[in-house]
C-alpha cells in the first residue's frame, strides 16, 4: 500500500460520515447515499463526504431526487467538480448536459468514458429522465479492485504496459451485432458525429489514482492495441486483463428508479448499460466532470498521439 493510500484510508477511518449515510450495495463497489437532496446549496461538509464516498465506493447512488431538473443537476455536479464538454466531438442542446438516449445508441459495451483523450473525465453524474418498464440496468466494475486482486506477476506485467485508445474503435464489429436487429439511421448519424475527428492517446494500462494513490487498470472498449505487441498478443493481453476487470464480483448492477442519480469515479471504473429493454424509450442526462492526465506507476503521464483535444477543457458551470 502506498503512503498516500494509507494516509487517505486512515483519515477516512477516523472521521467516518456525519452529514450523509453510506450503505454499501456490494462488497467491492457501490454505495447508496442517504440524507442528500441535490441542489447547488449543499453545505461543504456534505459535499466533502459525497466526494469521499465516491472515491471510496467508486459509484454512489442517490434515490428520490425527483425534484431535480437539468439546472439542479448541473448546480450539484459543479459542487463536486468542474463540468466539461461531455465529449470532444458530440454536441448537444446544452453542451454541459449530455442526453443518453436509447434512440441515439446504447452503451452496451464495457468502457471508461472518453479515454481517447489525455484528460479523461474524473467523474460523471447521471440522472434518470425516462426509464423503460423493464430492463435498462447499468453495471459498473471497480478497476482498482481488479488491479488489487490480480496475481502479483500479472500486476508487474500490467504496470509496464501502455495502450493506445482511440474514438475510432471497432465500430464494424458492433455493426455486425446491430445488423441482427437492423441499423437505426439516427444511430448511424450519431456514430458519424462521434467519430468524425480521430483522437488517439497512449495511456498506461495501470494508472495511479490522483486522490487515493490506488493503482487501477485503464482499459475498456476504446483500446486499439497494447504498445509494442503484435496484434494477436495485444488482443490476448487485453482480453486477459479486461476479463479480470469485469468479473461479476468486481461489479455492481443498478436497477434505475425514477428520481435516481448515479455518480461514478471515471478514474477507477468501467461501465456497461445493458440493452435488454427492447425498443422502449430510455433517457438519462449526464454531466461530465473534468479530469486530469493519468500517470503510470513511475509517474509518466499519458501522451496524446492524434487530434487536438485542448478545447476539451472545463467550461463555465
Ligand atoms: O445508459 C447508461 O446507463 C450509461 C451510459 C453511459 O455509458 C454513460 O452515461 O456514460
Ligand atoms: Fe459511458
Amino acid at each position: 500500500m502506498t503512503t498516500q493510500l494509507r494516509a487517505y484510508r486512515e483519515t477516512a477511518a477516523v472521521t467516518g460520515y456525519r452529514s450523509i449515510t453510506v450503505d454499501r450495495v456490494s462488497a467491492n463497489i457501490g454505495a447508496v447515499l442517504g440524507g442528500v437532496r441535490i441542489d447547488g446549496d449543499l453545505d461543504a461538509a456534505t459535499v466533502s463526504e459525497i466526494r469521499r464516498a465516491l472515491v471510496e465506493h467508486k459509484v454512489v447512488f442517490l434515490r428520490g431526487q425527483q425534484h431535480a431538473d437539468d439546472a439542479a443537476q448541473r448546480a450539484f455536479a459543479s459542487l463536486l467538480g468542474t463540468p466539461t464538454l461531455p465529449h470532444p466531438t458530440v454536441t448537444g442542446a446544452d453542451n454541459s448536459v449530455l442526453p443518453i438516449d436509447a434512440a441515439e445508441g446504447k452503451a452496451n459495451s464495457w468502457h471508461t468514458d472518453v479515454t481517447f483523450v489525455d484528460r479523461i473525465p474524473s467523474a460523471s453524474v447521471l440522472r434518470a429522465v425516462t426509464l423503460p418498464p423493464y430492463g435498462g440496468t447499468t453495471t459498473w466494475a471497480n478497476t482498482a479492485h481488479a488491479y488489487a486482486t490480480l496475481n502479483p506477476a500479472l500486476q508487474a506485467l500490467a504496470d509496464r504496459l501502455w495502450a493506445v485508445h482511440s474514438n475510432l474503435y471497432d465500430y464494424a464489429a458492433e455493426r455486425t451485432e446491430k445488423a441482427i436487429g437492423g441499423i437505426d439511421v439516427k444511430e448511424e448519424a450519431y456514430r458519424a458525429e462521434f467519430g468524425h475527428i480521430e483522437y488517439e492517446t497512449e495511456h498506461p494500462v495501470v494508472r495511479v489514482h490522483p486522490v487515493t494513490g490506488e493503482r487501477s487498470l485503464l482499459l475498456g472498449h476504446f483500446v486499439r492495441r497494447i504498445v509494442g505487441l503484435s496484434t494477436r498478443d495485444s488482443q490476448d493481453i487485453f482480453n486477459l486483463l479486461q476479463r479480470h476487470v469485469i468479473r461479476l464480483e468486481h461489479t455492481v448492477q443498478w436497477s434505475w428508479r425514477d428520481g435516481d442519480i448515479a455518480i461514478w469515479d471515471n478514474r477507477a471504473t468501467q461501465h456497461y448499460a445493458i440493452a435488454d429493454y427492447d425498443d422502449q424509450p430510455r433517457r438519462l442526462h449526464r454531466i461530465t466532470l473534468a479530469g486530469d492526465i493519468p500517470v503510470s506507476v513511475d509517474g509518466t503521464p499519458s501522451r496524446p498521439l492524434k487530434g487536438d483535444a485542448s478545447h476539451f477543457s472545463p467550461i463555465a458551470a
